[in-house]
């Protein structure tokens, strides 16, 4: 093939200028990183010294005074080429050269960091010595923000000893970040679990900002006195007092720290906010991604040498390392809570009063953990709040409501026969009853039917049937327009006159129904044809109630509709369900009427009587 002679290969153009300003303003979400990039390079220039050296000393030192802020570090260093290739350009690392091997070894990794100075100084002086070759001169480099540099090459006693000193000259405007006090913050917050020591020179005191080893890493008199020191270290630096405390210690990942069980109740969507350092450098304290989601009852203290961070350094980069990880922490912490319901009951219920909802929603994916948690975790039934163990010792066939309106209908009228009902409306709880024979073979599980709760309640004598024969047609000719049909039983509790039952499939029908009637055209058409022969709703009266039973001594036809309105209103409301709009309109007029039979009986001298009597009947309605 012929080359295209027309075709002219090019290399990007950079405008410098605009390339340092978006790496220093926009990658970074504060200012406040500069300290940890220059922390960085100087932990990172001591440890690849200390590879070829491993005596060499250790110390960093930050000094904060009117002229800026200094780092110094007795660290590789570098020569005059060396800073040409790696200050000088932008996105080149000395410390990626074998990429897996620097990530282990080093923070830095993408070439970029020490442009984050330039939020906050004007000018970023380096003036360094190459460890690695000591006949080279010490070097100076000059940056300036506007993307110009120099390098000088200075006589050998103006640098004697290896390493770096990096000199920042405050920008106008931001000499807020060189404070003394601010900078000792910022270094124990980035800092505090460095390998190496490092102080903070400034405000006439010399402050150490690193606290290492970690507190993990310290040994211990007793077990106990571990627990209290994790326990008064999550506190310090997560600001809570935790429920718990798990041990974190995934050698293979590199991971070492510890999970703060939260003494509150969080938010399952929230998600996990860590304190994540990597190698010993603060990653950020909102990190996300390091437990599975289910675990949103615990915030993690830890450090670890194998996750990559992104290139802003404020999160962790999602790959198949923080899958696993992820992974593994989630095992440890459903370790801790298997080990709990086996040894330590009492302190598992005590996490289970805060923490109810996450390990109802971690049992759902985790079979093995839901047995564990069985004889544990509390649902809400017509035997009170009970665990799942309890309820199917009480009951051979375990029935549940799949929404609290269905468990308040019912309740207390099935609670009342002996029927036992759980309260699966709320979050999980339908699920985990669903998966309850997948646990234990032999619990038969039903979703309830409406149809149980009545076959429950007993039937009436026919006697007592016929007795109210009348108030039942008359029951039956005013509810029938509304799609309820009338039964009369005898139950508990006698105060519940009236019960309204209706099955999902009913309530179905019904919705379709109202909407076929407003809708208009095609939709009505569709609708029409889903027209399905659903049970009919049911107002169950009971014959134990004193107010039925009286009712078979009235005459009055019209008071016998107002009162079957009122109870069939009375039931509806029961059952915590919005109200059809006729149905409101029904529950007002038949209250509005019983409030005019009172008050006419309140005012007549023969009052009762005329409850009975049919003169005045027809102006009820
Ligand atoms: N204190 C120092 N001592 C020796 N070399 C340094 C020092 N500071 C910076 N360097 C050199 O300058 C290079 C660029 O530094 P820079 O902070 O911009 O990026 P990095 O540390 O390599 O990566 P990252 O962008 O992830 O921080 C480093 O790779 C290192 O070679």
């Amino acid at each position: 093939m012929l080359a295209d002679k027309s075709v002219n290969e090019h290399s990007f153009q950079v405008d410098l200028r605009g390339l340092v300003d978006l790496l220093s303003h926009h990658l970074y979400s504060s200012p406040r990183v500069y300290l940890r990039e220059l922390l960085q390079n100087a932990v990172d220039a001591v440890t690849a010294r200390r590879q070829a050296d491993p005596s060499a000393p250790t110390a960093i030192r930050i000094t904060v005074d009117e002229a800026g802020l200094r780092v110094d570090d007795p660290g590789v260093g570098l020569t005059e080429a060396d800073v040409h290739r790696f200050l000088a350009t932008i996105g080149r690392s000395s410390k990626r050269d074998d990429l897996e091997g620097a990530r282990r070894e080093f923070l830095g990794q993408f070439g970029i960091g020490l442009l984050a100075c330039f939020t906050v100084a004007e000018r970023i002086r380096v003036v360094t010595r190459s460890a690695a070759d000591p006949q080279a001169p010490p070097v100076e480099w000059a940056a300036t923000s506007d993307g110009t540099y120099s390098v000088r090459r200075l006589g050998p006693d103006e640098r004697q000893a290896p390493g770096t000193s990096v000199f920042l000259t405050p920008r106008p405007g931001a000499e807020r970040w060189f404070a003394p006090d601010l900078v000792v913050e910022l270094a124990r917050d980035f800092g505090s679990l460095l390998p190496y020591e490092v102080t903070v020179d400034g405000g006439g005191r010399t402050v150490r900002t690193t606290d290492s080893p970690a507190v993990w890493d310290r040994s211990y008199d007793s077990p106990a006195a571990r627990r209290a020191a994790l326990l008064a270290y999550g506190e310090r630096v997560l600001g809570f007092r935790a429920l718990d405390v798990v041990e974190l210690d995934i050698e293979l990942a590199g991971i070492r720290g510890a999970a703060y069980i939260l003494p509150q109740p969080a938010n399952p969507s929230a998600g996990g906010r860590h304190r994540v350092y990597l190698k010993g450098m603060l990653l950020g304290d909102a990190t996300t991604g390091l437990l599975p989601d289910w675990a949103f009852f615990a915030r993690c203290l830890v450090d670890t040498d194998t996750l990559r961070p992104t290139a802003s350094r404020e999160g962790l980069f999602e790959d198949e390392t923080l899958g696993a990880v992820r992974e593994a922490l989630g095992g440890r912490l459903r370790d801790w809570l298997t080990g709990l319901a086996a040894q330590e009951p009492h302190r598992l219920a005590a996490f289970l009063a805060v923490h109810n909802l996450g390990v109802k929603s971690l049992a759902r994916h985790d079979l093995d953990l839901f047995r564990i948690m069985l004889p544990y975790l509390e649902f809400e039934s017509t035997d009170g709040t009970v665990t799942l163990a309890e309820f199917a010792r009480r009951h051979p066939v375990i029935r549940f409501t799949t929404s609290v309106d269905d468990f308040r209908q019912v309740a207390s009228i099935a609670a009342a026969q002996g029927v036992g009902v759980l309260n699966g409306g709320y979050t999980y709880d339908a699920e985990l009853f669903a998966l309850l024979p997948a646990v234990a073979p032999d619990v038969v599980v039903e979703e309830l039917d409406t149809e149980v709760v009545t076959a429950a309640l007993d039937p009436v004598d026919q006697a007592d049937e016929l007795a109210l024969a009348g108030f039942l047609a008359a029951a039956r000719g005013a509810l029938d327009p509304l799609g309820c049909d009338v039964i009369l039983r005898s139950f508990l509790p006698a105060s519940v006159s009236a019960l309204y039952l209706e099955s999902r499939a009913t309530r179905g029908e019904r919705t379709r129904a109202e909407t076929a009637a407003e809708a208009d055209g095609v939709w009505a058409e569709i609708l029409g044809a889903l027209k399905s022969e659903a049970p009919r709703a049911r107002l169950v009266l009971n014959h134990r109630s004193p107010v039925v039973r009286r009712l078979a001594g009235v005459r009055d036809r019209a008071l016998l509709v107002t009162t079957i309105e009122a109870l069939y209103g009375q039931a509806l409301l029961m059952t915590h369900r919005p109200l059809r709009p006729a149905d409101v309109a029904l529950v007002n007029r038949a209250f509005d009427d019983l409030l005019g039979w009172a008050s006419r009986s309140a005012a007549g001298p023969d009052g009762p009587e005329r409850l009975d009597g049919a003169d005045e009947g027809e102006e009820t309605k």
